[in-house]
């Protein structure tokens, strides 16, 4: 099906929605397309300056409004698809959806939109008439931006990967409960830390003591605290031992890369373990691989800078790892460096690497926004 530009777009005024509205303004999209904004809690009121045309918000539920839209890119969550996509497509609805929710991710007919690693599983979809396209878990996509390239040459017997994620991905009030704890526990000891005298263990003592003791309000999000401490645990427990946060890893990186399960042929295992820390909206991770075979890391090096445009090689030292390799350096960027990379001791085949991304942008937002210009050129 051949996309008209009319395009609806629920979920905007989200975290995740605000960064893709200023990603489309940036990129020109709304020059390509007439905008029709959506709203759960407030149709009827005035709908952003992007608007052309209809300048009114319209029902999210609505689905005859939902129903005249070319293609729908939706930030608005998991329970909002969940509500609204099966009565949508019941209801005949032929065009894009476009999705940054995981609700739709691991079915069928559903592809994992990452453009620059995938382009070819989409443009497949696309030739078989697919109309569901669904953002990658945001670690997943990370990390594939990063070292896709390893996967792409074949050179993957398996990774691990040991995460540190942002309270981003937990959602706005995360972001905002876990600088509110800092600030707590900075209150505590602020007048110890004003006197250069005052001994460490005791500041150390009040802020443990402070941290057991944060009330419910403080960590109604994280439910423990997450400032000074970290969270072994993202997304639900499959009761098996591993998170799904955790299980993703595998299930969605094979997909993406269209192998394993449903294509045919045999998925490269992936596994590690999933941490919350206290960073605020770019996820880290450190990766070991078994290679398929003995690579020189220059070799390595060369094949993931020259995979995309946004990938770039930090050299393994301490003065580049701290300039370049760090949250504070790759928020709000579309960056991906990947550092640290070297031989690890268990032998030639085992290669370590560290890679970040802002969780936000190639994490969420911006896989949806090309995903719109693919069909627009389509
Ligand atoms: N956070 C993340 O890291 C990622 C999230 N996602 C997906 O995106 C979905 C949305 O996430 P996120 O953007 O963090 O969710 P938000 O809670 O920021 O926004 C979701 C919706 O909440 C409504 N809302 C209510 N109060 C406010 C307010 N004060 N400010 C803004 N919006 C408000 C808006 O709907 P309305 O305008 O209709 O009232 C908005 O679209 C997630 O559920 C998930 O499925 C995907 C990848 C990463
Ligand atoms: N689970 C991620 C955020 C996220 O949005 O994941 P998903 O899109 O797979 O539900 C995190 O907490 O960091």
């Amino acid at each position: 099906m051949k996309l008209g530009n009319l395009v609806g777009l629920v979920g905007w005024r989200g975290m995740v929605g605000s960064v893709l509205m200023d990603r489309m303004q940036a990129e020109g999209d709304f020059d390509l397309i007439e905008p029709v904004f959506f709203s759960t809690s407030n149709a009827g009121g005035v709908a952003p300056a992007m608007a052309k045309n209809e300048k009114t918000l319209q029902d999210a539920y609505d689905i005859a409004a939902l129903k005249k839209c070319d293609a729908i890119i939706t930030c608005q969550g998991g329970d909002y698809t969940t509500e609204v996509f099966p009565k949508l497509r019941a209801a005949g609805w032929k065009g894009h959806w476009i999705d940054a929710a995981s609700t739709l991710r691991m079915k069928d007919d559903a592809v994992i939109v990452l453009d620059p690693v995938n382009l070819p599983v989409i443009q497949n979809a696309l030739a078989k008439g697919g109309n569901n396209w669904v953002g990658g878990n945001c670690t997943v996509s990370c990390m594939l931006m990063g070292v896709g390239a390893l996967y792409k040459a074949g050179l993957v017997e398996w990774m691990s990967t040991q995460t540190y994620q942002a309270a981003s991905g937990g959602g706005a009030q995360h972001m905002r409960e876990l600088l509110t704890q800092y600030g707590t526990l900075y209150a505590e000891v602020r007048d110890l830390l004003a006197d250069s005298k005052s001994a460490i263990l005791e500041i150390d003592r009040k802020v443990i003591a402070k941290q057991r003791s944060l009330g419910a309000d403080e960590t109604a999000h994280f439910g423990v605290p997450l400032a000074g401490s970290l969270i072994p645990w993202i997304d639900k427990d499959l009761g098996n031992g591993m998170s799904r946060e955790e299980w993703k890893g595998m299930a969605e990186t094979n997909k993406i890369l269209g192998q394993g399960e449903g294509f045919g042929s045999p998925a490269v295992p992936v596994d590690g373990f999933c941490v919350r820390i206290g960073a605020m909206r770019c996820h880290s991770q450190a990766l070991t691989f078994k290679l398929k075979k003995d690579v020189p890391v220059a070799d390595i090096e060369a094949m993931i800078a020259a995979d995309n445009a946004w990938v770039k090689v930090v050299p393994n030292n301490k003065e580049a790892t701290l300039k370049d390799l760090t949250p504070v350096a790759v928020t709000g960027t579309l960056t991906i460096p990947v550092g640290r990379i070297r031989k690890l001791t268990m032998g030639p085949e085992y290669l370590g690497a560290f890679t970040i991304g802002d969780q936000l942008l190639w994490g969420a937002a911006e896989p949806l926004r090309r995903m719109l210009r693919i069909l627009l050129q389509a």
